[in-house]
This record gives structure tokens, sequence and C-alpha cells, in this order.
């Protein structure tokens, strides 16, 4: 198969599709793969590693679209890119639909199939095409917050982790997954008081084993939400409901009594954020202040590392990407059913149901639109 690899043009987003070892792995399956000038330069990647490995630099994304039958990136496309898309294309990348009707709108107008990573599920439970770049995130909230409680960012002045004598700041996360393990993790680690909350028992449990008493767990009523986010210097915003978008649980009413000075990290907010007040924020201005508490919604958190960030994600996509090469759309999607959700547009239809009731589309099951391609062709 013939594998496009363009240039990410998100807002500071340095990750890349494929590493050269990647794309090494892709050439030993046969495959031929083209590379937009400079893709990879965001992680030490040059065009000459690329081309080491036997792949062919392009000057342009128009140009790796039009190669291409298989587009494998990091981002959601973005609007430019959206108009290159072909009826043939495979895109294989984050879509994260649910909250962006203008995107799925022109991904339907396509015709192309698109592969959402983060709705591809795992034979151990999770999402592990997500789980990757949420360990980033949820590490990297924490610094953010951190971060956002200095004076100069609009913060209360807190140390995180506070000094002997001097309490620490109380990090507050909401859904404890994985960012929110993660970000656990990090907040104990610089010394915080953490709490989590969830609205999943076991979830708590697993966090209380893992963690011990040095945590917090509650579980997630309206009241405790209240309790806790009132109290809180940091609040992670951590939750999700897989393809859809996520619940409001902070309500613009409650950010009004928070304490000024307080910080809203909303990790969520690539699926339309937890906090009522939230609106997406980019790596170059990434916060924003709303009733004295500080805002932090960048929705491409993992792009600030990228070095990092791409090898974790690559280490999880690499197989998919390379099952979607070796046997085209169809036969690696029928094939797995734990791989199938990934599909979210095929062919103008929408096969993630919680994007369809989301946006007001009709759903198709993946398995029936991609038979009824099959069955077209045949
Ligand atoms: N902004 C960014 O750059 C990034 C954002 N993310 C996003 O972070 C979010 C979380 O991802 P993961 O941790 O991987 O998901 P996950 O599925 O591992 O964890 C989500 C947790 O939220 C809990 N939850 C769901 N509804 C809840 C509610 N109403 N109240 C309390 N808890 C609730 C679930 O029980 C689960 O434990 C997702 O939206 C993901 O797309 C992930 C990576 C990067
Ligand atoms: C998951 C996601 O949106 C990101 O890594 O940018
Ligand atoms: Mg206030």
């Amino acid at each position: 198969m013939r594998i496009g690899v363009p240039k990410e043009i998100k807002n500071h987003e340095y990750r890349v599709g494929l590493t050269p070892d990647s794309v090494r792995e892709m050439i030993a399956h046969g495959h031929d793969v083209w590379v937009e000038t400079q893709a990879g330069s965001g992680i030490g990647a040059d065009d000459a590693a690329y081309e080491a490995v036997g792949a062919t630099i392009l000057a342009t994304a128009r140009e790796v679209f039009d190669v291409a039958q298989m587009i494998v990136k990091v981002k959601e496309p973005q609007a430019v890119e959206r108009a290159m898309l072909r009826p043939d294309h495979i895109l294989f990348t984050y879509l994260h639909l649910a909250p962006d009707g203008d995107q799925t709108a022109d991904l339907v107008k396509s015709g192309a199939t698109c592969i959402a990573y983060e709705t591809v599920l795992g034979a151990r439970g999770g999402l592990p095409l997500l789980a990757p770049m949420s360990q980033v995130a949820g590490r990297l909230s924490v610094i953010a917050g951190a971060k956002a409680l200095e004076k100069e960012a609009g913060g209360s002045g807190v140390l995180i982790g506070g000094v002997p004598g001097v309490a620490a700041g109380k990090v507050v996360v909401i859904g404890g997954g994985v960012v929110g393990a993660h970000a656990i993790t990090m907040a104990l680690g610089l010394g915080a008081d953490v709490t989590v909350l969830d609205r999943t028992v076991d979830v708590l449990d697993d966090l209380s084993k893992t963690f011990g008493s040095s945590l917090r767990t509650v579980y997630s009523t309206k009241a405790a939400l209240e309790q806790y986010v009132l109290e809180a210097d940091v609040v992670v915003g951590a939750v999700l409901v897989a393809g859809a978008a996520a619940p409001k649980l902070v309500t613009a009413e409650m950010v009004k009594r928070m304490k000024p000075g307080s910080v809203l990290v909303d990790v969520a907010i690539d699926q339309g954020g937890c906090f009522e007040t939230s609106k997406a924020t980019t790596h170059s201005d990434p916060t924003y202040i709303v009733d004295e508490v500080v805002h932090y919604c960048v929705a491409n958190m993992p792009g600030a590392v990228p070095r990092t960030s791409t090898y974790a994600l690559n280490n999880a996509t690499l197989p998919f990407a390379l099952a979607l090469a070796d046997k085209g759309a169809e036969k690696a999607l029928l094939e797995d059913p734990l791989f199938l959700p990934g599909l979210n547009v095929h062919k103008g239809q929408i096969t993630c149901e919680a994007v369809a009731v989301a946006l007001g589309y009709d759903y198709v099951e993946p398995a029936t639109a991609l038979k009824a391609t099959n069955a077209a062709a045949a």
C-alpha cells in the first residue's frame, strides 16, 4: 500500500504519525512510504533519517495526499487537510468527532474511511491507542496546574507541594482512568494533597490499592464534586465516556464560587471539556481566566513533548497501521472485533454510535457499512 505521512499543522503540534523506525517496518512489509519534508523535525528526525529507511520525501502535504492510499497522522485533520481527502483514502489518526460538527460534516462529505485512534478497544479493556497520550497528558496536567498557580499566571501563589511548615496545595482529579492515574502519580510525587473522584467504585478500589493512604478516593456525586472543587487549588478534568462528548461536571456557577486564583486543567477538552466554562486553547496561549479561576484547556497537550509522545504513540499504533496496510481497511477491521470500533466514518456514513448520537446523524454499524461497500464492489 502507498502510505503518506504529512507534517502536522495544528498549533504547536510537533508530533508525527510515523517515526523512522515505524516507516522501516512498513517498508519491510512491502509498502511504500511518502513523508512531507520536515514532518519529523519536532522529534529530531530529519528528512535524511526517513530517506535512510527508504521513505521518499515530498515538498508539500498536497503531494503526500495525492500519492497516498492511507494517511497516518496524529491530530484530527484541519480544514485544509480535510479538503484533500478522497473517497479511496484511509485516514488513521485521532478524530474526537463528537464535539466537532464541522470536522464530522467534512469527513462525511469526503467519502473517506476514517479510523479514530481513540475508539479502538483493547484486549484487556481500555483504549490502547488513547492510553499512551493519556499517560503523557495526565503527567503534564499537574505540571501545567502547578505553573498556573504562580502569581504571574493569575494563580493564587500557592506552591503545589508546599514546604515544611506550610500546607501543600490541594489537587482534585475528576476521573480516575489513565489521565487520572498519571496526574495522581505526578501530584503525589510533588507532595500535593491529592483527592480523586470517580463514579466507578472498582476504579477507586484499584487506585487505592496502587497509591495507598496517601491518596483520598471519593465516590463522585454532585455533593462530593461541589465540596472538593470549592476547596481545591488545582482541579484536573479527566473523565471520559468513550467517543461521546464529555459531561459538564463543574458548572459555571461552581466556578464563580471557587477560590480566587485556583486552577482548572481540562484534559477532557478534546471531547468538548468537562467544565462548563472551558473552551479549547493552544500551546501558544494556553490559559485564560474566568471569575478569577485560571483555565488551562489545551486539546493537544502531548504535542508539547513530541519526542516522548510520538514514540509512545507509535508503540501503540504501529501494529494497527501495519494491519491496515497489509490487509486493507475492510479486512483488517472486519477480522478484529477490537479494531472495528475504531471506524468512525465510512463512505459518508457515521459508524461510531456515540458520534451519531452527539451530532444527530443516523448510525450505521461499522461491519454493516464495510460489508455494503464490499458487496457494491463485487
Ligand atoms: N487534552 C489532551 O491533550 C488529551 C486529552 N485526553 C483526554 O482525556 C480524557 C480522559 O482520558 P482517559 O483517562 O484515557 O480515559 P479513561 O477511560 O481511562 O478514564 C476516564 C474515567 O472517567 C470516569 N468517569 C466517566 N464519567 C464520569 C463522571 N460523570 N464522573 C466521574 N468520573 C467519570 C470513568 O469511570 C473513568 O475512570 C479523554 O477525553 C481523552 O480524550 C487524553 C490525552 C490527551
Ligand atoms: C489524545 C489527543 O487528543 C492528543 O494526544 O492530542
Ligand atoms: Mg471566584
